[in-house]
């Protein structure tokens, strides 16, 4: 039995990052003596055992061979004499296909070293072919090393753009969203969804972001762009320089879906829901995007809106309940005024109107309101009357 550290942790210790998780692959060994020696086997469709330590996940060498369509379309072989070089063979891209020997010797035979130098996002053999997850993959690599200068070769470019059109159709949406949830928290999250425009993947996975980039914008602030999917992808990148937070960046977008919709807010709220459902995004991800797909254009210069728009900011962002939702709004705001040369001063300036606007809304309290004697729906109604008089009479002293 012999023991090999394949993947990424390879890739990353080549590449000096910080090594997540660890995965091993076994040769000359076989399902029985690996569960005789204490592994626990997990694999249902491959043969993947965790350690009986340290919980790692080891798999036997396996060569795969695509029998129908989709994911489970495999016929997955493995047997004691799969050699390493054959196991690497079937891996996606020739950075993810080395392996370290017990001996920490590398083994390259796909010329993974040589790509990283050339910082080449390049596909293995025919085999990456036969899932159309890699598609997803390989544009979320090209958003997580971006800022290293990493791009697509051209051949594998050719080839993801060949599997656009044929088994996009059939991938899982848990898989679609598991893999769009790790391009959102890379660098550059921009980058997953510009690649996947180019390979024909974009309107087949997310047509409602496709369609931005046929209209143009009539904003003031769309006029440096040649249409609104292309300021999407400028927001997004804000947005991924102020917040790692994968809510907020997802919703983000959805900022010009009132654009495309002339703010047709059931028009709105149904591009997000079919995004989000067929996703099966999670709802706290989903309801921020529909308060964002409304009130973006709101969240511009806030020191202009009147105290009753400001309030309902608030209520739709659930600030009341949850103060540091505020935050979320100041994180949307800053991602409009990114683009100013004069960033820092508006920025700082529109963030403290939000803070001071809140901090002085949130001090009128539903318990004073009803010990001044009202009742029932007339406490709500009090509540918004007061907040609304407190901006009033602070937003005057403001200007
Ligand atoms: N569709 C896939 C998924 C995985 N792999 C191979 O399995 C390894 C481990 O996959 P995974 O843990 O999903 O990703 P990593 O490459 O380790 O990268 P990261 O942890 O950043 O997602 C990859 O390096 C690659 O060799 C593959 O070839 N095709």
């Amino acid at each position: 039995m012999k023991k090999y550290l394949v993947g990424g942790a390879v890739r990353d210790s080549l590449l000096n990052l910080p090594i997540i998780e660890k995965d091993w692959v076994i040769t000359g060994s076989n399902p029985q003596e690996m569960l005789k020696i204490g592994y626990e086997q997990v694999g249902k469709d491959f043969p993947v055992f965790l350690h009986p330590t340290s919980h790692e996940e080891y798999a036997l060498a396996r060569t795969e061979r695509k029998n129908g369509k989709g994911y489970t379309g495999f016929i997955c072989y493995t047997n004691p004499s799969v050699t390493i070089e054959e196991d690497l063979y079937r891996r996606d891209l020739t950075i993810n296909a080395m392996a370290y020997d017990m001996h920490g010797n590398l083994l390259d035979p796909y010329n993974g070293q040589r790509d990283i130098k050339l910082k080449l996002l390049r596909h293995v053999s025919d085999a990456f072919y036969e899932d159309p997850l890699r598609i997803l993959r390989v544009a979320r690599f090209a958003a997580k090393f971006k800022h290293m200068g990493f791009s697509i070769a051209s051949e594998t470019l050719q080839l993801m753009i060949q599997m656009s059109s044929s088994e996009l159709q059939l991938l899982s949406s848990e898989r679609i969203w598991t893999e769009t949830k790790k391009a959102l928290i890379t660098n550059n999250p921009q980058v997953y969804f510009q690649i996947l425009k180019k390979c024909g993947a974009l309107n087949i996975l997310f047509p409602e972001i496709y369609t931005l980039f046929t209209i143009s914008g009539s904003k003031k602030w769309h006029l440096n762009f040649n249409n609104l999917g292309s300021h999407t992808m400028t927001k997004l990148s804000n947005i991924s320089r102020l917040t790692k937070d994968l809510a907020i960046r997802f919703s983000i977008l959805c900022c010009n879906l009132s654009e495309q919709h002339n703010s047709s807010k059931q028009l709105i709220i149904s591009s997000v829901n079919n995004l989000c459902k067929r996703l099966t995004i999670p709802n706290n991800i989903l309801k921020l995007s529909k308060i964002v797909a409304i009130y973006y254009n709101d969240l511009y210069d806030v020191t202009t809106l009147s105290s009753e728009m400001i309030i309902r900011i608030f209520n739709k962002f659930n600030c009341w309940h949850c103060p540091k939702n505020i935050e979320q709004i100041i994180y949307i705001n800053k991602s409009h005024l990114l683009d100013h040369q004069c960033y820092t001063q508006l920025s700082y300036y529109q963030e403290n109107f939000l803070r001071t606007a809140f901090k002085l809304t949130k001090q009128i309290k539903a318990h004073d309101v009803i010990s001044s004697g009202f009742q029932n729906i007339n406490i709500g109604k009090e509540l918004h009357n007061r907040r609304i008089n407190i901006l009033n009479a602070w937003n005057k002293n403001y200007k």
